[in-house]
């Protein structure tokens, strides 16, 4: 028997590209999709791409329509999800969320970076924050929890945190960055991470050919980021920029070198990257010379990543490619229910990138 899925916020951009992945998927069955503004209206209405493969209807966010799902997607803003998730898994609904609300650990941090209370700290206390690389163990905890019967909340990772951080853990953890050093990161976005709600920065006419930074210094991804790398607050400095595309991110982190330690070749720190994701299907760490790029990851759950080192500068430059909906959002929430649910990780993921 199928395991029955249902997505909250579907006719979102993350909902959209779930409700694609979900409808192929060979082990989740997807039975309910909501959207409140498209409540009644056929998916494949709304939707053309989706004729004939789905005769499902939006109906409006209520928890009647959730009732016996075994998971239930929250592709919805922050807060939303946090109104939302306790009821679900008080009614034995496992919860894969794709918003920020149960990723920082601490409340006070997610108070101070969203500037809402956090309501929930139980469950916050208990989610397994889904970047399944960085964080198995977590999701292996709560696939046991699910296993005996509990329903078990996952908090996938951000966009922008799982690009940068899948490129610059393997040197960090090796203890190959100096101490107390500040990280710097740079990275990009398509215009779909911003979800579809046009905004002044979003229009196409303002986004369409520039490309801008935003929220220096003050991101909400900067918290979350410093909580998977380990960095004490103030050693990341985050700067992303919006380009004009819709799918894509590209995320450059330059980390100094440890003191003392020997300048590393190329292939060396091509080698640390290599040997820590060997038994990681869905991140591809390229060989010495080869660098990511978005094309190559587009319409995929994958990540590809790659490094340099600027010997002048004795730094470490290790730089992440994704599809922002893909291992950025759907496909890593996917991912993660996979291993939940005690699936092959890969599974209903193995397309291949639209890019080159
Ligand atoms: N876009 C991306 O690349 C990524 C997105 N995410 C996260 O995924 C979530 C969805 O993002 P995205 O698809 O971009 O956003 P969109 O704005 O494109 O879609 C949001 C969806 O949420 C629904 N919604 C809005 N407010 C509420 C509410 N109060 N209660 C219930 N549903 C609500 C909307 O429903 P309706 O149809 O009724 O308007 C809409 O379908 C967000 O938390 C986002 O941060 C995470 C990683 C990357
Ligand atoms: C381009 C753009 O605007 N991106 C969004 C982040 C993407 C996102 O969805 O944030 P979460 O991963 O935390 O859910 C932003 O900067 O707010």
């Amino acid at each position: 028997m199928k395991i029955k899925a249902g997505i909250v916020g579907a006719a979102g951009f993350a909902g959209a590209e779930l409700t694609r992945l979900l409808l192929r998927h060979p082990s989740f069955e997807l039975c309910a999709i909501t959207s409140d503004a498209l409540a009644g209206r056929a998916l494949a209405e709304v939707y053309p791409a989706f004729a004939g493969a789905s005769d499902l209807v939006f109906s409006k966010h209520d928890k009647s329509v959730l009732a016996d799902l075994d998971v239930a997607f929250l592709a919805v803003p922050h807060t939303a999800s946090l109104a939302m998730t306790p009821e679900l898994i008080a009614a034995g609904t496992t919860v894969v969320d794709l918003s920020a609300d149960y990723r920082l650990k601490d409340p006070a941090i997610y108070e101070k970076w969203y500037k809402v209370a956090h309501t929930s700290t139980d469950l916050l206390a208990k989610a397994a924050f889904g970047l399944p690389e960085l964080t198995g163990d977590e999701l292996a905890s709560a696939a046991a929890r699910r296993a005996a019967g509990e329903a078990v909340l996952v908090a996938c990772a951000g966009c922008y945190p799982t690009a940068t951080s899948l490129a610059a853990a393997p040197f960090l953890r090796a203890g190959l960055v100096e101490e107390g050093a500040t990280v710097i990161v740079d990275a990009l976005s398509g215009i779909t991470g911003a979800g579809k709600k046009a905004t002044e920065r979003t229009h196409f006419c303002f986004a369409n050919e520039s490309v801008e930074a935003y929220g220096v210094g003050t991101h909400r991804h900067t918290p979350e980021i410093s909580q998977i790398l380990g960095l004490a607050p103030g050693r990341l400095v985050f700067t992303p920029h919006l380009v004009p595309m819709n799918r894509g991110l590209l995320s450059t982190v330059k980390m100094p070198l440890a003191k003392g330690a020997d300048a590393p070749d190329p292939e060396e720190l091509a080698a640390i990257q290599q040997r820590f994701y060997a038994n990681s299907p869905l991140v591809e760490a390229l060989p010495a010379g080869k660098l990511p790029k978005t094309a190559s990851v587009a319409g995929t759950a994958r990540a590809q990543v790659g490094v340099a080192y600027h010997a002048e500068a004795r730094m470490i430059i290790a730089i992440g490619a994704i599809d922002n909906l893909g291992k950025g959002a759907a496909g890593q929430a996917v991912q993660c229910a996979n291993i939940i649910f005690g699936l092959d990780q890969t599974e209903g993921l193995t397309s291949l990138a639209v890019g080159v």
